[in-house]
């Protein structure tokens, strides 16, 4: 089946005054999507608004050319949702929690939930320990025994928000693995602050911060794009100020006790710099420095 999340010009702003989400439209079909933005920048509340946790202020979400707000269960029966904080676990096995959430998820027949509850935790491979207790478990068993959850009813659309947090190298590999397997029929939406998950796993991707979607496309344009833009050189710690106030910096990296400076500029700044092949974290701190930039302007 091929999905479309089409979200448009959604608005959300807080009692507090804060405005979380300013006119964000995206429109998204199978396959991982990566929704990158420092902390702050809006990913988790497009995330709660979409799986119906909270109600945007303004703006419609499309889900397969049905509306959100008009048939709100539609859209909830198709979702999977793994958020950041998966809370409390409570001290029932795996198998029974699962179970439990089964029920709520509204699969009905007690075989058929069985059966699910079952092949899903073989496919996360948490089936040796269905019967230990969830509050024993890993921070990487927590996050796929959260990816099993959100797997119940066989969602159409997955919304994982930061779920390599906390993981190790390891098991961050192990569940963006799984996690590319899953995205290939159906969307999926990764919000992560991590490039390098992006860059992995993501065939589109977006970059929001102050609530606003800066850009969005496929990593390899972006890439294609910043071509001979960027330019590489490595510079004495102390020195890093004189050239962040004469050069567009957009990352500087501490190697044996030197920087290297990545700096943007459209024509070949000589002074000793290098052309360098961009990567996304570049494309990323491209956008955000001019997203910073503007909103210092228009203070
Ligand atoms: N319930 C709330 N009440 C008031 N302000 C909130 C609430 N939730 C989030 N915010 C504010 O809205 C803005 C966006 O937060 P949000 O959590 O959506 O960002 P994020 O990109 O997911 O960041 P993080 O990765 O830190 O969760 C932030 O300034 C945050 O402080």
């Amino acid at each position: 089946m091929n999905n479309t999340l089409e979200i448009t010009e959604l608005t959300k702003t807080y009692p507090n005054g804060i405005q979380a989400l300013n006119s964000v439209s995206l429109r998204l079909s199978n396959g991982m999507f990566g929704l990158l933005g420092p902390n702050g920048a809006g990913k988790s509340t497009l995330m709660k608004t979409l799986a119906g946790l909270q109600a945007a202020d303004s703006g419609r979400i499309m889900f397969n050319g049905i509306d959100l707000a008009e048939h709100p269960d539609y859209i909830k029966k198709q979702l999977g949702f793994l958020p950041q904080d998966f809370g409390v676990y409570p001290k029932v096995s795996a198998y029974d929690l699962l179970m439990h959430l089964a029920v709520l998820k509204g699969l009905t027949n007690a075989q058929a939930r069985k059966e699910q509850v079952l092949s899903l935790l073989d496919k996360v491979n948490l089936y040796a320990f269905r019967h230990k207790e969830v509050h024993t478990f890993s921070g990487g068993m927590r996050q796929r025994f959260g990816i099993a959850q959100a797997l119940l009813g066989n969602p159409q659309l997955v919304i994982v928000d930061e779920p390599t947090a906390g993981l190790d190298p390891e098991e961050r590999n192990r569940f963006n693995d799984f996690l590319a397997e899953i995205g290939e029929d159906i969307i999926v939406i990764l919000s992560t602050h991590l490039v390098e998950d992006v860059k992995n796993l993501c065939t589109q991707m977006a970059i929001m911060n102050h609530g606003t979607v800066l850009a969005m496309g496929a990593p390899t344009d972006f890439l294609q794009a910043m071509k001979g833009r960027l330019w590489e050189k490595t510079i004495a710690r102390k020195e890093r100020a004189a050239y962040e106030s004469q050069y567009r910096v957009l990352s500087s990296q501490l190697t044996r006790g030197q920087l290297s400076l990545h700096i943007e500029s459209e024509e070949n700044p000589q002074n000793g710099f290098s052309p360098l092949a961009p990567n996304l974290e570049d494309v990323y701190f491209s956008y955000l420095k001019k997203s910073a930039h503007v909103s210092a302007a228009t203070l």
